[in-house]
């Protein structure tokens, strides 16, 4: 018998909130094996983002190279993606591959950081979310991708319909964390439009909280689980981790992959 895996394509937080570190903390919480290709490393803590510095293409295609001629891969998750030319490699790489791929397009922290260069936006839809089987944009990364603006819950949903029939994701998740009242996502898979709702949490710590959620799903789908119901696993776990997030550094805290464990860490 062997564990189920995941494998993360993304940045390096070295302050250990966002990133491949928060992908890596999430798959060993629910017991995935998790694997890890990195992109950018950055030099990065609560308040923000210090420094850059990104992997060569051919030392990317190296990792993924080493991880699929020895390893079995059940899901793949992938985060920062800052150059083009990137993001055309790892697609054509993805597009080999036939299982399930979680595309979390990030595009600035939280702190207000650029994390991807402006020409690569362009290429995501056809290197990256056309193998997708489900891509989750905040509002502010929606809003810049389809340009449009997105205030309501009827935006929201007519932002996940666009990003399947204009942009060719199989499916788009819609995250609300950045509007105002309940903490909403809204969820369309090519035919039916749901929606996960939880009371907003009020703290300023919420670094992490789209890697952690993003790799939450791909490890529900790893063991095999569907698009709606790996959601909705995710979005407990990410509500409890945001409920219980550590005060850690002066800027915005991380999220805490302990929270659901009885003997949880306060
Ligand atoms: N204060 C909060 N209380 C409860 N849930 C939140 C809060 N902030 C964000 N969330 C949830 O966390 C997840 C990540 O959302 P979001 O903040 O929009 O993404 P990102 O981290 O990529 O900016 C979503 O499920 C969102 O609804
Ligand atoms: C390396 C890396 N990847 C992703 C994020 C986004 O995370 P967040 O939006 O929660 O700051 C980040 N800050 N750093």
């Amino acid at each position: 018998m062997r564990p189920y895996t995941a494998l993360t394509i993304a940045g390096s937080d070295s302050g250990g909130g966002a990133g491949i570190q928060a992908d890596l903390k999430t798959f060993e919480e629910w017991k995935v094996y998790g694997m890890s290709v990195l992109t950018s490393l950055t030099a990065q803590n609560t308040t923000g983002v210090q420094d850059v510095h990104h992997i060569p293409v051919s030392f990317i295609e190296a990792q993924l190279d080493s991880v699929e001629q020895d390893l079995p891969i059940d899901v793949i998750k992938s985060g920062m993606i800052a150059r083009k030319e990137a993001a055309e490699h790892i697609g054509a790489w993805i597009a080999k591959q036939k299982v399930p791929y979680v595309c979390d397009p990030v595009m600035v922290s939280a702190s207000g950081h650029p994390l991807m260069e402006e020409e690569t936006r362009a290429a995501l839809s056809e290197h990256l979310f056309r193998y997708a089987t489900v891509i989750t944009p905040n509002i502010p990364e929606a809003e810049t991708l389809l340009d449009m603006e997105i205030r309501t819950e009827r935006d929201m949903q007519e932002a996940a319909r666009k990003f399947v029939e204009e942009l060719g994701a199989k499916g788009a998740l819609v995250k609300g964390g950045h509007l105002n009242g309940e903490a909403v996502d809204v969820l369309y898979d090519g035919e039916i439009m749901r929606t996960y709702r939880e009371d907003r949490i009020s703290t300023e710590n919420t670094h992490g909280t789209g890697c952690t959620y993003a790799s939450a799903i791909a490890a529900n789908l790893a063991m095999g689980r569907t698009l709606p119901v790996a959601v909705e696993k995710a979005k407990d776990y990410i509500t409890e981790a945001i409920r219980h997030s550590f005060d850690l550094g002066s800027g915005s805290g991380p999220t805490n992959h302990w929270a659901h464990r009885k003997e949880r860490v306060k």
